[in-house]
């Protein structure tokens, strides 16, 4: 029995280092896949009855008395007839008697409804009146049996002939019938070939099912927000995908539009809407901390070397899934940039500045550019880096003009930080959230969220806001609703780039937030897009 036993457990363990294999072929996360299978539930199961037989094989234990292992037999026969002759519900109905002369071409498909929808939807020809199997849903009722596919013509559904009826009739007949519902259906000769990979997508825009009267069948949609991740697990048909949500609680998928099907739709509904001057967080949102001088102005938004839209707009129009994968930085590598962003006024500073007192061995901020003159306690390099040219032929995350000087952080001083292996920590306006998404800094973005108006005016009782011509005044109401105008109009643009959201209410819970957020992007694995892993890939 033993060997037996250590036989069988050496298949199971052959078949977890196939599985592995198969995964890692994939691209999943290497050490995620070991961790959990290491935790899961059934390797410690294996390995305590691994542990047991091996106690066996050293101790040999001999039974006490010489009639124990006929007893023992005894009593495994008798718990093998009880499970056997227990009946299982419910029970299937009698074959049809009378199967037409062609059987071979007709199948008999008896399915046990639960609550769960059937998982298939239906179409007509319309010019014949037959009805077929338009489509499975990816874990679905249907799917899970395996004796209904795409391209079935059904010809009864529990008795009732269906050519010539319409999809809706069908669905009636078949949403009267309780406990199990039977089809006839032919089934089709040649099936597609699934030739599926794994793919991850994050969602850049958001989606309702309910709202959308193109979908075939809208039970069957999905919905989902801007920045969800989903696992498309069907791409069979180029209009309607089936995908997963992740974290995934669902077995069973549900159809969402192709990637080419939802750009025509953002298209068809961006040109039906009236027209609108651009309306992408601009200056509204700049943050007036005196540090890089990228102060409100009144007048037009400031052209930026950035100044493509960082928003929905057009990105979204273009890309509305970007494909994502796995990813856990390696300890030899360079940090993953941190990049803070939020309305101004709601704490972006404070809590930055705060994270790097707390460990500035650690952390580190970037260290600005200028164009203007250095003064004397100043030195190259400490405060500022010091240019006699013109900033923006460099490559900038971001820049600003003040007092005729220029200001800005270059990609080369947040490469220099994370080179240097510290964790360099910045704040980023909207439009440079393009510039920080990078194969080379590959940014954790943090939105830091104002907490709800009355929770304002509670925490920032004693605060002071800079106004825009660097004066400290308390906090008014009206800064209040400044910022949460500009946060909704952040959150509207930019949500689906969002690696991390804090509210920053109580500050000291924000700078604890932050912190294991922080510590979060550099250690465990995180989606990105995909580009930045395989830079070759189409962006
Ligand atoms: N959670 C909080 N509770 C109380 N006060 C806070 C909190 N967060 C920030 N503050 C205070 O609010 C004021 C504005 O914060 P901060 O300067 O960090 O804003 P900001 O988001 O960087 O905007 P800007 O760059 O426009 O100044 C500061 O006085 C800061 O100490």
């Amino acid at each position: 029995n033993a060997l037996v036993s250590v036989a069988g457990l050496r298949q199971v363990l052959s078949d977890v280092v196939a599985e592995v294999r198969r995964s890692v072929g994939q691209d999943i996360d290497g050490a995620e896949i070991l961790h959990s299978l290491l935790t899961s539930s059934w390797l410690q199961s294996l390995l305590k009855v691994y542990e047991c037989l091996q106690r066996y094989l050293r101790d040999s234990p001999a039974p006490m008395l010489d009639y124990a292992s006929g007893l023992s037999l005894q009593a495994l026969l008798s718990a093998h007839d009880t499970v056997a002759q227990k009946d299982y519900e419910p029970v299937l109905p009698p074959v049809p008697d009378e199967l037409p002369d062609n059987e071979e071409a007709t199948r008999i498909v008896c399915l046990v409804k639960n609550k769960q929808p059937l998982g298939a939807t239906i179409k007509r020809n319309e010019i014949t009146g037959e009805i077929f199997v338009a489509r499975v849903i990816h874990g679905g009722l249907a799917d899970r049996s395996g004796l209904l596919h795409a391209g079935d013509r059904i010809i009864e559904v529990n008795g009732f002939p269906v050519d010539g009826m319409e999809p809706e009739q069908v669905i009636q007949v078949q949403a009267r019938s309780h406990g199990t519902i039977m089809f006839k259906v032919i089934p089709i000769t040649e099936r597609p070939v699934h030739n599926q990979t794994m793919l991850y997508v994050r969602a850049m825009t958001d989606y309702s099912p309910q709202q959308d009267p193109s979908i075939p069948c809208a039970d069957a949609g999905m919905s989902f927000r801007r920045g969800d991740i989903l696992e498309i697990v069907d791409q069979t048909d180029a209009l309607w995908w089936q995908a997963k949500k992740l974290p995934c609680g669902l077995a069973c998928a549900g159809l969402i539009p192709s990637a080419n099907l939802l750009r025509r739709k953002q298209r068809e509904s961006w040109w039906s809407q009236p027209y609108q001057p651009h309306a992408c967080v601009q200056t509204p949102g700049f943050r007036r901390s005196v540090r890089l001088c990228r102060r409100r102005s009144h007048g037009p938004a400031q052209p930026t070397c950035h100044a493509r839209c960082p928003s929905s707009c057009y990105n979204s129009l273009n890309t509305p899934y970007e494909e994502v994968v796995r990813y856990q930085r390696h300890p030899e590598n360079a940090h993953r940039l941190i990049a803070l962003l939020g309305p101004s006024g709601v704490g972006v500073n404070e809590l930055r500045r705060r994270l790097i007192e707390m460990n500035p061995n650690i952390f580190q901020g970037a260290i600005p550019h200028t164009t203007r003159a250095p003064r004397g306690y100043e030195e190259p390099g400490r405060e500022y880096y010091f240019t006699k040219k013109n900033v923006c032929p460099h490559r900038f995350l971001e820049y600003g003009e003040y007092k005729g000087h220029l200001y800005g952080t270059s990609v080369d001083a947040v490469k220099e930080v994370l080179n240097s292996g510290k964790i360099c920590v910045v704040d980023i306006e909207p439009n440079a959230v393009q510039a920080v998404r990078t194969h080379e800094l590959k940014a954790f973005i943090i939105y830091v969220k104002p907490p709800p108006l009355e929770r304002l005016r509670v925490t920032r009782e004693d605060a002071y806001i800079t106004t825009n011509y660097y004066v400290n005044r308390p906090f008014k109401d009206e800064d209040f609703q400044e910022m949460e105008e500009t946060a909704r109009k952040m959150e509207s643009q930019l949500w689906h780039f969002f690696d991390q959201v804090i509210v920053n209410d109580e500050l000291q819970d924000s700078c604890v937030q932050l912190l294991t957020a922080v510590m979060k992007a550099q250690d465990e694995p995180q989606w990105v897009p995909a580009s930045w892993i395989r830079p070759t890939a189409e962006p």
